[in-house]
């Protein structure tokens, strides 16, 4: 898929990597557009890294063209390209101290000493560290070293800033309120931003566009709500957990389903396809003629609840219900469908079977 975008600042044509016989990135267009936050998702494998290292020129590209504010990048060093990398394997200097970490962009390019000092401040301070530039890096705690790494990736400013798991060494509570605080950081500097992460929640939360990867290539692309509430293909759907997809026939509004008769929205294609049922669009009735099942396990999600149900006929499903409507493990209720949460998914991909 080509994005159409008339002024990107990054953008990849027909990028390919191999590794021997192995394609680990398979002819990716992307277009990445000035001061956008984009987010890099897939299976273990799909090509992540990869895409982010040839971006940077770590990586000689086999084919394709990797274009930078206008201008091809292929014979351009790495350290000429204007990049932010925060990447694991580049861990922090131990024998330097926090202002000589962040300070070493800058200095290598020939910045005053003085300067680099006021930019050191001035970047502390943007990530809530003012004053430790004095401190070991030893001292400070893991959420503390991946401020000061994400710093000194910045110092620079650079026009592209690259994330490669930035918050891949934290534990969940504390990568919930750091992946809030860079996404407002990013937005108030104006940070162009390509990052990868494994963890879905974080990019969700973090991006204005999530990418999804699969074998090299990309499988979707788009807005996290879009990508959340579209998946487009029973690749992606089950990728980001879905468990209620199913083959169905689709005739005259109705889906014939292995649970039975699920209303779709308008427009679904007739005839034999997959299709999503979110689990919020299965609903728990006490009455009703709707397929009986009974309640398998329930998972506190806050305000909601997640049931596993295991229906009289089909395979077992997955609903989403307030907490106050939940009922109790082992309860027999009705379903109903509801057809704003059933969503049609794209035929078999290539490189599927
Ligand atoms: N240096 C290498 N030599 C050979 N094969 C490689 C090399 N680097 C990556 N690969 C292969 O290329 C494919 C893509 O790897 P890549 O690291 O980009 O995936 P990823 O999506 O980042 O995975 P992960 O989430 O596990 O980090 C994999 O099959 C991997 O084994």
């Amino acid at each position: 898929m080509k994005e159409d975008n008339p002024m990107p600042l990054l953008s990849l044509d027909g990028l390919t990597v191999r590794f021997g016989a192995h394609t680990a990135l398979d002819a990716v267009d992307l277009a990445v557009a000035e001061r956008e936050i984009v987010s890099v998702l897939g299976p273990s494998g799909s090509g992540k890294s990869t895409l982010l290292r040839a971006v940077a020129g770590l990586r000689p590209a086999d084919a394709g063209t990797v274009t930078l504010g206008g201008q091809d990048q292929s014979a351009v060093p790495t350290h000429r390209r204007g990049l932010g990398l925060m990447f694991q394997d580049h861990q922090l200097f131990p024998q330097r101290d926090v202002g000589g970490n962040i300070a070493f962009g800058l200095r290598t390019r020939g910045v005053p000493r003085h300067a680099a000092a006021r930019r050191v401040a001035e970047l502390l301070d943007l990530v809530g560290l003012p004053d430790a530039a004095g401190r070991s890096v030893g001292s400070l705690s893991g959420g503390e070293q991946q401020r000061v790494a994400l710093a000194r990736a910045l110092a620079p400013s650079p026009r592209l800033l690259m994330l490669d798991e930035p918050l891949g060494q934290l534990d969940r509570g504390l990568r919930e309120r750091l992946v809030v605080e860079l996404r407002q950081l990013f937005r108030q500097l104006g940070t162009t931003v390509l990052a990868v992460t494994h963890d879905q929640g974080e990019a969700f939360a973090l991006a204005d566009r999530v990418v999804v990867m699969r074998a090299g290539r990309i499988a979707q692309s788009g807005s996290p709500a879009e990508v959340w509430q579209r998946p487009a293909s029973e690749f992606v759907a089950r990728f980001l957990g879905f468990r209620n997809v199913t083959e169905a026939t689709v005739r005259g509004g109705t889906a014939h389903t292995p649970w039975g008769e699920v209303p779709v929205p308008a427009g679904t294609p007739e005839g034999v396809g997959q299709l999503l049922i979110r689990p919020s669009g299965v609903g728990l009735t006490g009455e009703g003629r709707g397929p009986r099942c009974t309640v398998a396990a329930r998972t506190f999600r806050g305000e909601r609840v997640v049931l596993l149900l295991d229906p009289e006929r089909g395979p077992r499903l997955e609903a989403s219900v307030p907490l106050r409507l939940a009922p109790a493990e082992g309860e027999r209720v009705r379903l109903v469908f509801d057809p704003r949460e059933v969503v049609p998914l794209a035929g078999a991909e290539p490189g599927d079977g």
